[in-house]
């Protein structure tokens, strides 16, 4: 049976899943770290690239590949297909004021008409993640690197370029093809500047709003291919990454599209990932524009839209409590569930990278109720993993308000394996949360599109593979109001909006 690989170029890290086209049985894996910071230089991508390619056991047998990404990452291309300065990552708030600047400027002047109208042309109010601010930011900050700019890519759609063989002069064996760039409309609709149900549907790049931005739009953008489009083939000669030649190249996704392709979503589930990002996730048919701007609606990757409510702060978050607390995850979990629901009153704001949803670049989080009963390592351990979810059921509430349907929720992420993040989840989502077998569902929705665009080589009409999802656990609803209400009223005390 054929075998397909999909990769996961996320914030932490690069994964990659080897699968059977067919049944989806997974054959081989591996992952290697990215190093931490808000901005990074992509040749760190490339190189956890090759090296979990090699973890995985190569990728010489594969006969497609698809690359998932983490989403709005501005990775600016000089003419001879360099990087011109470290890629500014979705998490990086630098250009927050600018994402003020661009909002009013579309309306005017009028913040509010100015949000609305970024919502209707291009599904989001801009907020600092989107690629078209950092665009703003360069031509601000750095206007020699600005000028210089000759393509702007996302992260999935520069490690799909450098799989095919492209990148500067010396550097790959194709050379600097910028007309080669290529990538699809999930990850597109994240920019800013394309408006996925623009062109009566087809999607179409809005160089007005780049230009806007960047202050003109003479730029090379990757061509946006349909969801099951092949974007050539991997290059034989890609150095050490064992991607043998004719390996058939997917389009990509964004990592949220993704997902939802791996856990194969239908209307009515949510996802809940919790990486570096928390995400909140729903399929829908078409996009609403929500000029509030707690959800972004962004396509996914088989034609439907995807809408999400996304923070700043979520694994990191448990990943800080350990780090105050000298523990391991399991410890971490442990200690959380010692504590009674609501930690008697001590409560955190989590937002301690800044915060996207709501839109608080600048805030910092805040632990509120302690007294000497509350200092304990289980209170504090609980009030973090409650904090962090909180802010998660705010975003599931946002989807609802936009008309959402909410059957079931599905937990994924690194920290969805916690068994405290799953019986809180249960506590204060209000519904029954559903854990997938543990995996990598972006790398398996990139390996699924490979799949896919190797069936269509076949049949070019043929569906998705049907690949099935193996849910192991379900926790029933087990709603506890206490712990969101003292949430909310402390949310609203530190953040009255
Ligand atoms: N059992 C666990 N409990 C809590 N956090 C966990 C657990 N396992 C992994 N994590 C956290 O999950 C994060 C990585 O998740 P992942 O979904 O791979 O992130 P990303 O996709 O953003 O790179 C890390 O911050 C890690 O510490
Ligand atoms: O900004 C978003 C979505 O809008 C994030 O979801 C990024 O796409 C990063 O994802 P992870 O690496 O945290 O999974």
């Amino acid at each position: 049976m054929p075998l397909v690989a999909g990769v996961d170029t996320s914030t932490q890290s690069c994964k990659i899943v080897v699968r059977d086209a067919e049944t989806g049985r997974l054959v081989r894996s591996g992952s290697a770290k990215h190093p931490d910071g808000t901005s990074i230089d992509p040749q760190h991508w490339w190189d956890a690239f090759r090296t979990a390619a090699q973890e995985a056991g190569g990728l010489d047998d594969v006969a497609a590949i698809a690359v998932g990404g983490q989403q709005h990452g501005l990775v600016a291309l000089d003419a001879e297909g360099r990087v011109i300065r470290d890629a500014i990552l979705w998490n990086d708030t630098r250009s927050a004021p600018a994402a003020e600047d661009l909002v009013r400027e579309l309306g005017d002047g009028d913040r509010a008409t100015g949000a609305q109208a970024w919502a209707d042309a291009v599904g989001s109010v801009l907020v600092a993640s989107l690629t078209v601010t950092k665009l703003r930011w360069l031509r601000d900050a750095e206007p020699e690197n600005a000028a210089r700019v000759a393509a702007v890519a996302l992260p999935h759609d520069w490690l799909t370029w450098r799989i095919a063989g492209y990148g500067p002069e010396g550097e790959s064996p194709l050379g600097p093809r910028l007309d080669a760039l290529v990538t699809d409309r999930s990850d597109a609709s994240g920019t800013g500047y394309y408006d996925a149900e623009g062109a009566d549907g087809a999607g179409e790049y809005r160089r007005d709003l780049l230009r806007l931005a960047l202050g003109r739009d003479d730029v090379i953008l990757p061509r946006v291919l349909g969801p099951a489009e092949s974007g050539g083939v991997a290059h034989a000669s890609v150095a050490g990454s064992g991607v043998d030649g004719g390996a058939l190249i997917g389009p990509g996704t964004g990592d949220n599209a993704g997902a939802s392709l791996g856990l194969g979503m239908e209307p009515g589930d949510i996802a809940v990932s919790i990486g570096t990002s928390g995400v909140v996730s729903a399929v829908a048919p078409r996009r609403t524009a929500d000029g509030t701007g707690a959800i972004n609606g962004f396509a996914d990757a088989t034609g439907n839209a995807l809408m999400l409510a996304v923070t700043l702060n979520a694994a990191r978050v448990l990943d800080a409590a350990r780090a105050v607390l000298g523990v391991d995850v399991d410890e971490l979990a442990r200690l959380a569930l010692a504590a009674p629901a609501g930690a008697d009153g001590l409560v955190l704001v989590p937002y301690l990278e800044g915060e996207r949803t709501p839109n608080r670049p600048d805030a910092t989080g805040t632990l509120h109720g302690i007294r000497l009963a509350t200092s304990t390592r289980e209170h504090l351990a609980r009030a973090y993993v409650e904090g962090m979810l909180c802010g998660l059921a705010d975003g599931l509430d946002a989807l609802r308000s936009q008309g959402v349907p909410v059957q079931r929720v599905m937990l994924i992420g690194g920290a969805a394996q916690s068994p405290a993040v799953q019986q809180v989840a249960a506590q204060v989502l209000g519904t029954p949360v559903s854990i997938p077998e543990p995996g990598e569902y972006v790398a398996d929705g990139a390996a699924r599109q490979a799949a896919w665009v190797l069936a269509t080589t076949h049949d070019a009409g043929a569906p998705a593979p049907a690949w099935s999802t193996t849910v192991t656990t379900t926790l029933d609803a087990d709603p506890r109001p206490v712990v969101r209400e003292q949430y909310a009223a402390v949310r609203d005390i530190v953040d009255p909006g």
